[in-house]
């Protein structure tokens, strides 16, 4: 049978996952969305032609018998809320990054699908299911550069607004590389620090941009991770894993490259949307096709946790300029070793 999913939040990555749902992907429709500008839910409604109803808000969306699944694509302050909602009721969500705007929030969430004995939850982090991060993972696992040492990373934005602040650049920004290399290293975090190199002009008055994170893992791998949201060229995306016997990094996305007017270059993609549209493809389809199968799987609620710990310990960083410890509670067994 066909999913019957209901989307809370209908502004960008809301109305983008409506949009692959209905026009990419299979197995699964749209029929309820929400948003707190109703008129916009009801535009996108017609726009993307769904055969859904506009609720008044996402706790009745959540309670309504027609719904099976739920996506939660607000701000990221709303997530907990509706994601222990959904537990609650047994429906499985998909809640995109972040899980809770803080590691307690996740915890609640953690021990509420505990309780409730059955993964229901799967977090937004797509760049797992990026072909480019996957075959990185696949040079190191395959023993190709022998142990990673080292690793550099760079998340440029081409500019961000005036209500973007300093610690969003953790929480919304690096929070993608916080979760990836925990998967690409198969590791944790022991330690973060957070420098910050000379502001660029191009910055708001009170963001600190751009910013260097500094991270230790457990198996003593050093990270930096350079974020800069006003790089103004381009939405690029970095990461060069130095192993004890190799280097190897992250491949470009694919684009022609062009000789014209005396130049010879190739293009540069400035929109999020773009850059990972194929890992959203992959890890929405998961979602649908594991639920069908009466499972969840994908990024864990306790991943969740793990980026939001780290996040705060950055968040921390970034006020003390210490170097601050990353202390996890004890992994329960219900999410596998
Ligand atoms: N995985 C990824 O690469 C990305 C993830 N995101 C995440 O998705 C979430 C949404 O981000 P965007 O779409 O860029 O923001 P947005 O501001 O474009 O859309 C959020 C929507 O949620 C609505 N909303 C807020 N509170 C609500 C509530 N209580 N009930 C119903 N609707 C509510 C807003 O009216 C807005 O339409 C954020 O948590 C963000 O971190 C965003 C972009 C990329
Ligand atoms: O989640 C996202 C996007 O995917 C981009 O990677 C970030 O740069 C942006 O800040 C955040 O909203």
């Amino acid at each position: 049978m066909t999913l019957k999913i209901g989307v809370i939040g209908t502004g960008a990555i809301g109305q983008d996952h409506a949009r692959r749902i209905t026009q990419s992907l299979s197995g699964a429709t749209v029929v309820a969305v929400t948003d707190i500008h109703p008129q916009q839910a009801q535009e996108v409604v017609q726009k993307l032609g769904l055969n859904a109803t506009v609720y008044a808000n996402g706790h009745d969306l959540i309670a309504a018998a027609d719904v099976e699944a739920v996506l939660v694509t607000s701000w990221g302050p709303t997530h907990e809320e509706f994601v222990l909602a959904a537990i609650a009721r047994g429906k499985p969500v998909f809640c995109e990054k972040p899980l809770a705007v803080t590691a307690e929030g996740c915890m609640r969430i953690v021990q509420a699908e505990v309780e409730h004995g059955k993964r229901l939850v799967q977090v937004g982090f797509m760049r797992p299911y990026d072909k480019g991060y996957r075959a990185l993972k696949n040079v190191i696992d395959s023993d190709q550069i022998g142990a990673p040492l080292i690793v550099h990373c760079a998340h440029r934005n081409p500019s961000v607004g005036d209500g973007y602040t300093t610690d969003m650049a953790i929480t919304d920004t690096v929070i993608h590389e916080i979760d990836v290399l925990r998967w690409l290293l198969d590791d944790d975090y022991a330690s973060v620090q957070v420098v910050y190199p000379k502001k660029t002009r191009n910055a708001s008055s009170h963001l600190a941009d751009p910013q260097i994170i500094l991270m230790e893992t457990a198996k003593g791998v050093r990270i930096d991770v350079e974020v800069f949201v006003n790089c103004q060229y381009g939405y690029d995306i970095q990461c060069e894993v130095v192993g004890e016997t190799g280097i190897a990094r992250l491949p470009e996305p694919s684009a022609v490259p062009m000789r014209s007017q005396a130049r010879n270059s190739v293009a540069i993609l400035t929109d999020w949307k773009q850059r990972f549209i194929d890992a959203y493809d992959v890890e929405l389809q998961g979602f649908i096709d594991a639920v069908r199968q009466g499972e969840v799987g994908g990024p864990s609620a306790w991943d969740g946790y793990a980026a939001a710990v780290t996040a705060d310990a950055c968040v921390l960083a970034q006020k003390t300029g210490d170097i601050v410890p990353v202390r996890m509670a004890p992994r329960p067994a219900f999410y596998g070793r």
